[in-house]
């Protein structure tokens, strides 16, 4: 039963609901309905109603700092299938969620993460993924699967306590998995859909992808078990060596009874998926956008020479003194959000946002899209203008509005992480190469368009890297 002030929107067909309709970018299709409907625009995804918040105000409304009463996760068929209810990324708002992001935030940051110790392993990440790039002789090349392995590197050593070698067996294997949920286009469009309307894995030709998809889970969650079990083999509780070990410890303490061997499972294997692909995603889109404008290109090695020279290290203390440089990675995440419409949120309350009734139990996406192309904030939101994050002094301004990393309680718990990886790996890329395009390509790769899907992928693409 649906209250009388409940959002309006399309309801679509019976059973699938909207699912036809939903065309190649749910978020943009969204952001369209929502022109007609209103900002928050309610939806019937299968059998249940969701409402789609498409601007800033609604979504700081329903998500923002301490409002909780959005903080829930609905219970989705398809991911409880493939995380088998465990990990933090699906879990529900409660006691058992508070403890573990409590855990989450608390460990990584005692592992380094917001500190000058993890800015030391990131910047040691991208000496060999430099050399990665050097060995490409300035040939046209695909990015993707160095940069990946890079950027993954740094959550294993966060969470396995060790880098892997760029030739390791199973770290290829882990990887090349990887490549086969997030870099197959058939895999990753289905995946929208069973995301949203997770009825649609028992009917073809979403059930043999599904399918597909749960076997190469299973393949990361048996790296993930035996990773672990070599860390129980050798833990020693005064020597935290990693964020297994700590967890370890907990499970071997009794602190809280959501700490189990099934939980560090899954936890890690969120941390590994999620900060290895979203990173990957939004520094890949950097290096394509230099492609497309090589002025914005001159105008960020002219500021990273006059602050570091050829051979200074870059920290994140230098972001003050590198305003262009914050002004490009705001405007890469605000036109590319890895996450086009974030996580499912539920209401575990009857609640209202901005005067619409939304009951207990409702499932609500915030459209981060939506908010970065708003036309009533953003002047031409389809370009890309690094400029619009300076002010004219020429000073960077962090917009409160781009929020890739969503907001609220249940915002990224790696953004941090992720900051500090997308600012160290352009500028140290930049002050080692000029990114060009393939020169045996006629056409530019694509920049305004992406993969089917929800996670905003650029297509596959080529580039050369000259050494500077
Ligand atoms: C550009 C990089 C990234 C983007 C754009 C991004 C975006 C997001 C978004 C939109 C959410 C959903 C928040 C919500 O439910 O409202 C999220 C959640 C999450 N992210 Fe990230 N993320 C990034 C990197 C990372 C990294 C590096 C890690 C690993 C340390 C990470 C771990 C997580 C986790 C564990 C959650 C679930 C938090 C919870 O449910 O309490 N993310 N992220």
């Amino acid at each position: 039963q649906r209250p009388n002030k409940f959002p309006f929107g399309p309801r679509g067909l019976p059973v699938i609901g909207v699912a036809p309709f939903l065309g190649k970018h749910p978020h943009k299709t969204y952001m369209k309905w929502s022109k007609e409907y209103g900002p928050i625009l309610s939806v019937r995804l299968g059998r249940n109603d969701a409402v789609i918040l498409n601007d800033y105000d609604s979504v700081q409304q329903a998500f923002g700092a301490r409002n909780t009463v959005f903080s829930g996760r609905p219970p989705n068929g398809f991911l409880d299938k493939l995380f088998e209810g465990h990990g933090i990324v699906f879990m529900d708002y409660g006691e058992n969620w508070k403890s573990q992001r409590k855990f989450g935030l608390f460990t990584l940051r005692g592992l380094g993460v917001g500190k000058k110790t993890m800015e030391e392993r990131v910047f040691e990440e991208v000496a060999y993924f430099k050399d990665e790039i050097k060995a490409n002789n300035g040939k046209p090349f695909d990015i993707l699967t160095s940069l990946k392995k890079a950027v993954s590197n740094n959550i294993c050593s966060v969470a396995y306590g060790s880098r892997f070698d760029y030739n390791d067996p199973i770290f290829n294997q882990l990887i090349h998995n990887l490549d086969n949920i997030f870099n197959t286009p058939e895999i990753i469009s289905t995946i929208a859909f069973m995301f949203l309307i997770p009825i649609l894995r028992h009917i073809p030709p979403f059930s043999s992808r599904s399918k597909r998809m749960l076997g190469i889970m299973d393949k990361i969650v048996g790296v993930q078990k035996d990773i672990i079990k070599d860390h129980q083999n050798s833990l020693d509780n005064g020597n935290v060596r990693d964020f297994i070990d700590a967890f370890l410890v907990e499970i071997k303490n009794k602190t809280h009874s959501s700490f189990t061997e099934k939980q560090l499972v899954y936890y890690i294997l969120n941390l590994f998926v999620a900060g290895t692909e979203t990173v990957t995603q939004t520094v890949r889109w950097g290096l394509l956008s230099l492609i497309h404008y090589p002025q914005i290109q001159k105008k960020l090695y002219e500021e990273i020479d006059s602050v570091l020279g050829s051979d200074g290290k870059v920290t994140m203390s230098h972001r003050t003194t590198m305003p262009y440089v914050c002004a490009f990675v705001e405007e890469i995440l605000r036109c590319r959000p890895a996450a086009s419409i974030g996580l499912p949120h539920m209401a575990t309350d009857d609640a209202e946002v901005n005067g619409f009734s939304i009951p207990k139990g409702t499932q609500v996406f915030a459209n981060i899209w939506a908010v970065h192309h708003d036309e009533n904030i953003w002047d031409e939101p389809e370009k890309f203008k690094p400029e619009r994050h300076l002010d004219e002094k020429g000073n960077f301004v962090m917009s409160h509005r781009v929020i890739p990393f969503s907001m609220g309680p249940r915002h990224c718990l790696g953004e941090q992480l992720a900051r500090m990886e997308i600012f160290i790996f352009l500028v140290s890329t930049l002050q080692g190469f000029e990114i060009l395009p393939d020169p045996d390509k006629s056409d530019l790769p694509i920049f305004h368009d992406s993969v089917p899907g929800l996670n905003v992928l650029a297509f596959p693409f080529r580039l050369v890297a000259k050494q500077r």
